[in-house]
């Protein structure tokens, strides 16, 4: 056979980075939903009497229904045994469901004064419409990780999983520095909750930004359509190619195989530990700036904004790095170490300066860009490719542990540490500043622990050979 005859679609270096920019939209669109309440916490509290706790709640519902229910599993499960364009359009659909939820929720501040399992009902559907995006987003990031395993494999694959970050990032950045202001311009007269009644009172609308954040995911599931017939075109090009499916189908059998697999455990740990770390505290991260560094509430995004910011270029960058140098073991660790470093300072009651936040913050954005840029383009080393959807599947859900049980920590250690602010808002009396310093050394632990489970992996890649130092790219 010809090298003509061997090229498919994937060949084409404009075919697989149009198809990577495609589904980059729809992932741009969920991280936007992900983190659009991060910086509306201290409207939540003032609007709708929420405390920190029913905060950390409605955070923590991103995991529920992934953790309890094992969706991310079941996802994997029929990513593996469906396809991507089948589980693309399933997920984005679930995106969108789980959005409209939320904005309806939010939207009905009468809900506040029913209770649900023992929380505010406002709160509680909230979190139900977050907890089923959170099915939708998940599911999709795991078909995205294979689909740029589909298209990447051989080539630019650590650079393009680091394009699809940086540009997910977009999304995480806007929703930290756009709500604010987006609620602001919004305002209007609306039911809200004061001294425990409802009043109709002039205030920001909370709900405007998840209506911005609805339009961009129903944009993102129309756009996986394009993927789609990209996606189809891929598969007949291998086909013709003859070069198509050696791979085994993938067989629940394999499920044993994966969890039996030393490496694949230290990758799935250092990877709740590293995210808990991190997605949790940009949730809270907007709040930290007014209480710990006096920022007003309508600035208080732009430091955390630097966060993602910094990670679109470095993100791939650094997957650029790992692409031609390797050293990926090496790049996680370093990552882990500055996530301990960060934290750290954030969490001493001194040097309370906005100019110290950011450049912690910055530091914080180099971590989420040599982890993650190190991270997934690892697990196809470790695990062969026809078990890729199941065990990324299985890595998320281990995470979701973390991205559902850390944020819902933080709001109650948050809640605990001031007793005296919920006073205040019984009482009807100012109220006073967070301290935020437990919450911060629950932080820099986790990143402690991200170190040593970091050197466990380099440890077994030198044993196992996975190639986690090695360049991805085949000469
Ligand atoms: C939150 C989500 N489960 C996650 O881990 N996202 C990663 C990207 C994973 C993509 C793997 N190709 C992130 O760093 O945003």
């Amino acid at each position: 056979m010809t090298e003509a005859l061997r090229l498919t679609l994937r060949d084409s270096k404009a075919a697989r980075w149009g198809a990577l920019g495609i589904i980059s939209i729809t992932m741009f669109a969920g991280y936007f939903l992900t983190d659009v309440m991060s910086p509306l916490k201290p409207m939540l509290e003032s609007e709708f009497a929420w405390s920190s706790t029913n905060y950390g709640i409605f955070t923590s519902a991103y995991g529920w229904l992934n953790v309890f229910f094992g969706m991310l599993i079941f996802g994997g499960i029929i990513l593996d045994k469906m396809g991507v364009r089948f589980t693309g359009i399933m997920s984005s659909g679930i995106m969108v469901l789980g959005a409209g939820i939320k904005y309806w929720a939010i939207t009905n501040p009468t809900l506040v004064t029913d209770t649900t399992f023992g929380i505010h009902t406002h709160v509680f559907m909230a979190a139900v419409g977050f907890a089923i995006f959170g099915v939708g987003v998940e599911i999709a990031g795991i078909t995205v990780s294979k689909i740029i395993v589909k298209w990447f494999k051989g080539n630019e694959m650590a650079l393009a999983m680091g394009m699809q970050m940086a540009v997910a990032r977009l999304g995480t950045m806007l929703a930290i520095a756009a709500p604010v202001p987006l609620a602001t311009y919004f305002s209007s007269v609306h039911t809200q909750v004061v001294n425990g009644e409802l009043v109709e009172k002039m205030g920001p609308s909370v709900s405007a930004p998840i209506a911005f954040a609805f339009v961009l995911l129903v944009i993102g599931f129309i756009t996986f359509f394009i993927y789609v017939s990209m996606d189809k075109k891929l598969d007949a090009s291998l086909a013709e190619s003859n070069g198509t499916d050696s791979e085994e189908p993938f067989k629940f059998s394999d499920i044993g195989r994966i969890v039996t697999n030393k490496g694949f455990w230290l990758i799935a740990v250092l990877c709740v530990l590293f995210y808990s770390s991190v997605f949790p505290f940009i949730k809270y991260a907007s709040d930290l700036m007014v209480n710990k560094y006096g920022l007003d509430q309508n600035l208080a995004g732009i430091i955390p904004s630097l966060l993602p910011l910094g990670t679109l270029f470095l993100t791939p960058l650094f997957g650029g790095v790992y692409d031609k140098k390797g050293k990926g073991a090496t790049m996680m660790i370093i990552g882990a170490v500055l996530i301990l470093l960060v934290h750290s300072v954030f969490s001493l009651p001194i040097l309370n300066y906005w100019f110290v936040a950011v450049v912690l913050v910055i530091i914080l954005g180099i971590a989420l860009s040599l982890v993650p840029s190190a991270m997934w383009p690892s697990v196809p080393k470790i695990i062969p490719e026809n078990q890729l959807g199941t065990a990324f599947s299985l890595i998320f859900w281990i995470q979701n542990w973390g991205l559902m049980g850390i944020p819902l920590l933080i709001g109650y250690v948050l809640d605990q540490s001031n007793p005296e602010v919920a006073l205040a808002k019984a009482n009807g009396t100012a109220v006073p500043l967070y301290d935020y310093t437990n919450p911060m050394l629950i932080f820099a632990g986790l990143g402690l622990l991200a170190i040593i489970v970091g050197m466990l992996l380099k440890m077994e890649d030198k044993k196992k050979g996975y190639g986690l130092e090695l360049p991805n790219i085949q000469k």
